[in-house]
This record gives C-alpha cells, sequence and structure tokens, in this order.
C-alpha cells in the first residue's frame, strides 16, 4: 500500500521536499494553516530550482479537518513554532506513525517524544539552501538537497521508509547514526550561523577579510569541540569538509538564520545557538565566539520584540 505522507509545514523546506515527492507520484498532503492554505489555492505550490522548477496543486489539509492517521509525517516548522505544530498535527499520528523531523538543532526529539511516545520520533536533518518570496514560492539554490533520517530506537529501520520517500530532485539518505549526523549538521549550521550572524555577511565575504578564515576556524573548532564533549566527535574528514565549505572566497552561501535576520523576522537563536552554548556549559566546554553569538541573538530578539 502506498505509505500516506503529511508535510507539516509547507514553507521553503517542507513545500520543497513535499513537492518533489508529489510530483513523483507520492501520497502527500500538505498540512496548513488558513493564509498558507489561501496562498496556495491562490497561485498552486510553485518551486524555483536548478533541478527545475514545478508548479503543480497541493493536497491540503487544516487541523480541524485531519480524518486519519498518517504513516510518515514529515515535520518541517521552524523551531518557535513548534507546541503549536504538535496541537494541530495530533490528530494524524496513530501506533504506525513515523516522524521524521527536519528543524535545524536537536532540542525539539524530545519535545517530540515526550509528546508522541519515543517510538514515533525518528531522527532527522536535510542540507538545502530554499527560502519563501513574498508571494510564498519556494527558490532553492546550489546543489542537491539532502534528506537524511534514521531510527532513534532499537529495532526501528529507516530503508523501508526510504523507499516511500524518493523522488527527483534530491537525495534520500537512510541513516544508522543518525544522531552522529545531526551533531555533523548542528557544528555546520552553529559556525556557519555564527559567521553570518556575528559578521552580517556571506561565507565568501568572510573568507574574503584579512583573519576571516581564522575566525572560521576557532569557531568550527568550538562546536567541533561540543560535539566531542557530547560523545559525538566528527570525523576528520567531516571536519574538513565544513572548514572547505566555510572558507572558499566565492562563496555565497548564508545560513536561514543569518537570512531570517536580515528580513527582520524571527530566528531559530535558543534552538541553533543557545541550546549548544547551554550543552557547552554543562559539559565545561569554554565557547567564547558562541557566546557572543548567543549575546547579538538574543540582543536582536529583545529589540525585535519590543517594536
Ligand atoms: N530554509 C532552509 O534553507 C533550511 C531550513 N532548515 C530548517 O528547517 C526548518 C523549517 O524551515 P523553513 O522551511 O525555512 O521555514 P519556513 O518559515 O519557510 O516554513 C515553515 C512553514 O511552517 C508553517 N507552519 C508553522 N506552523 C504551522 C502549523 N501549526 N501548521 C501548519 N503549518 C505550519 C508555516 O506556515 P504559515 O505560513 O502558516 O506560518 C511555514 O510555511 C527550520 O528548523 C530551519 O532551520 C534546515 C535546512 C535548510
Ligand atoms: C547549513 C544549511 C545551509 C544546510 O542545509 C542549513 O541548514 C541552514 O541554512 O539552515
Amino acid at each position: 500500500m502506498t505509505p500516506k505522507i503529511l508535510v507539516v509545514g509547507a514553507g521553503a523546506v517542507g513545500g520543497y521536499f513535499g513537492a518533489r515527492l508529489a510530483a513523483s507520484g507520492h501520497d502527500v498532503t500538505f498540512l496548513v494553516r488558513p493564509r498558507r492554505q489561501a496562498q496556495l489555492s491562490a497561485t498552486g505550490l510553485c518551486l524555483a530550482s536548478p533541478l527545475g522548477d514545478a508548479t503543480l496543486t497541493p493536497c491540503m489539509v487544516t487541523a480541524d479537518r485531519i480524518a486519519q492517521p498518517y504513516d510518515i509525517i514529515i515535520l518541517s516548522v521552524k523551531a518557535y513554532s513548534l507546541a503549536a505544530a504538535m496541537v494541530d498535527m495530533a490528530p494524524a499520528i496513530g501506533p504506525q506513525t513515523r516522524i521524521i523531523p527536519l528543524l535545524n538543532g536537536m532540542q525539539h526529539l524530545d519535545v517530540l517524544a515526550s509528546r508522541f511516545g519515543r517510538e514515533a520520533v525518528m531522527g532527522g536533518t536535510c542540507f538545502i539552501v530554499s527560502s519563501l518570496d513574498a508571494e510564498g514560492r519556494i527558490h532553492q539554490v546550489g546543489v542537491t538537497p539532502r534528506l537524511v533520517f534514521g531510527p532513534l530506537v532499537a529495532g526501528q529501520d529507516a530503508t523501508a521508509i526510504a523507499d516511500a520517500l524518493r523522488a527527483p530532485g534530491f537525495d534520500t539518505v537512510p541513516s544508522p547514526h543518525i544522531l552522529q549526523d545531526m551533531w555533523n549538521k548542528w557544528s555546520l549550521l552553529a559556525s556557519l550561523g555564527t559567521l553570518c550572524c556575528l559578521m552580517r555577511a556571506s561565507v565568501g565575504e568572510v573568507a574574503r577579510l584579512p583573519g576571516g578564515t581564522d575566525f572560521v576556524h576557532a569557531t568550527i573548532k568550538e562546536c567541533t569541540t561540543i560535539a566531542a564533549a557530547a560523545g559525538y566527535p566528527l570525523a576528520a574528514d567531516t571536519v574538513n569538509g565544513i572548514v572547505k565549505r566555510l572558507t572558499q572566497p566565492d562563496s555565497t552561501l548564508t545560513s536561514s538564520m543569518f537570512r531570517d535576520l536580515s528580513q527582520g523576522a524571527p530566528v531559530e537563536a535558543q534552538q541553533i545557538i543557545g541550546d549548544l552554548v547551554a550543552r557547552a556549559r554543562a559539559h565545561g566546554v569554554a565557547t567564547p565566539i558562541l557566546d557572543l553569538t548567543d549575546l547579538n541573538l538574543r540582543a536582536y530578539e529583545l529589540r525585535r520584540n519590543e517594536k
């Protein structure tokens, strides 16, 4: 039987993966709120991507209309929307449902497990650079996106689910070591977020400055030291890959957190930087650069909330 997939959050990430899955014939429904539902009804779900543009008529449901449990939930809301999203998606979760969260950071894993049970929650992460424009179209740039997920409890297997989540337009990677993958991604993301948000610049702009790459190396070192202290040391080639990616002088890469900040939008500062700093403190790791980023982003949020 074709698994029923519910994408919770038809934004830059969920909209991309969900659209690619739907376009290749999977049974995909988007859980949407009324504003996004009206927008998508008017325009269709539009993707602009170097891998091919697409416009489709999405199958949508609002929280009050969820009629049955789904087999797979791809959860792709921002971290600050998680609590409300959990209330909305609750009727979609049955005993066999597997939730694959694509949020950045790690703390949502425990939040989801305490609400829906450990069996229901898989680990997940994604590599994609995408954003929404003012009309709600999704713009994906850069290399082929990647969806990585795997079991968090013994006895579960990601391969059957992986077969249900393959589509042209992204790579599907079932992983037997998803927590390590999530720490690898968190180290990359927190380094990139720090680089962009503290310097208000892209990877290439910082790399071209005298002292820029020293700053990036020191930031990556802080992040990987925390990961190692937490029991998830990054392999040397993974660290080298992060260093290479974040020190390219011609790179226009920015983090999604920086793109949000540039638009004056809320940022996932607590989940991406604050939580990492808290874990550093718990393990006695000194993180002067991340502390500064944390303070910087909290000052940003303070001003934003006072407006
Ligand atoms: N964008 C990127 O390049 C990357 C992002 N990520 C991570 O992925 C996660 C999602 O980010 P992104 O897709 O960029 O964020 P977006 O803001 O683009 O999309 C989030 C979507 O979630 C929807 N949403 C929020 N709450 C609910 C709800 N209760 N029910 C239904 N829909 C809801 C929002 O809809 P509404 O219009 O109703 O508010 C919005 O469309 C974040 O944790 C981010 O850090 C990871 C890798 C790359
Ligand atoms: C690090 C990156 C670009 C990888 O997808 C990301 O997750 C983000 O910007 O949020």
